[in-house]
């Protein structure tokens, strides 16, 4: 059984900082559950253009409110507390915390996040190098 704590993890280097967020890492690769699973917050006034064409990610906000804008049909989203997104076609999408207002979200990546990702000039993490024997799960991927 793992058992993290996001308040420690938050002081140590589980916490990746970015431009408009920040993600607590709880879970990575290294874990072998198949999935990353991070508590991110989306800064206030953030505008994140991002397209993860290496991994599936959904997202569950907990706190604060936003939108989200699919790229690819103009369709906008608002998000709330409750809201769930899944970005099941590695959709590019434009996330935006409202004026004022922090986004805090739960979200998981399939395949998992590795450490300290942050997305690149394309809106992407980069595609993990393949396992050696020292992280292969024993979990397969999703
Ligand atoms: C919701 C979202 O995609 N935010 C960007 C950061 C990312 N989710 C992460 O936690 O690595």
């Amino acid at each position: 059984m793992i058992v993290r704590d996001l308040a420690e993890a938050n002081k140590n280097e589980r916490r990746v900082d970015s431009e408009g967020w920040t993600s607590v890492r709880l879970l990575l690769r290294e874990d072998n559950m198949g999935f990353s699973f991070h508590i991110t917050t989306i800064h206030k006034d953030a505008e994140l253009e991002m397209e993860y064409k290496n991994h599936l990610e959904s997202v569950y906000c907990m706190t604060g409110e936003g939108s989200i804008e699919d790229l690819a049909t103009g369709e906008v989203h608002q998000i709330r507390p409750g809201i769930m997104y899944a970005l099941d076609k590695h959709d590019r999408h434009i996330l935006r915390a409202d004026k004022g207002s922090e986004m805090v979200m739960a979200c998981v990546f399939n395949p998992p996040v590795v450490g300290n990702e942050v997305h690149g000039p394309d809106g992407a993490y980069p595609a993990a190098e393949p396992e050696t024997a020292d992280t292969a799960g024993a979990v397969p991927p999703i």
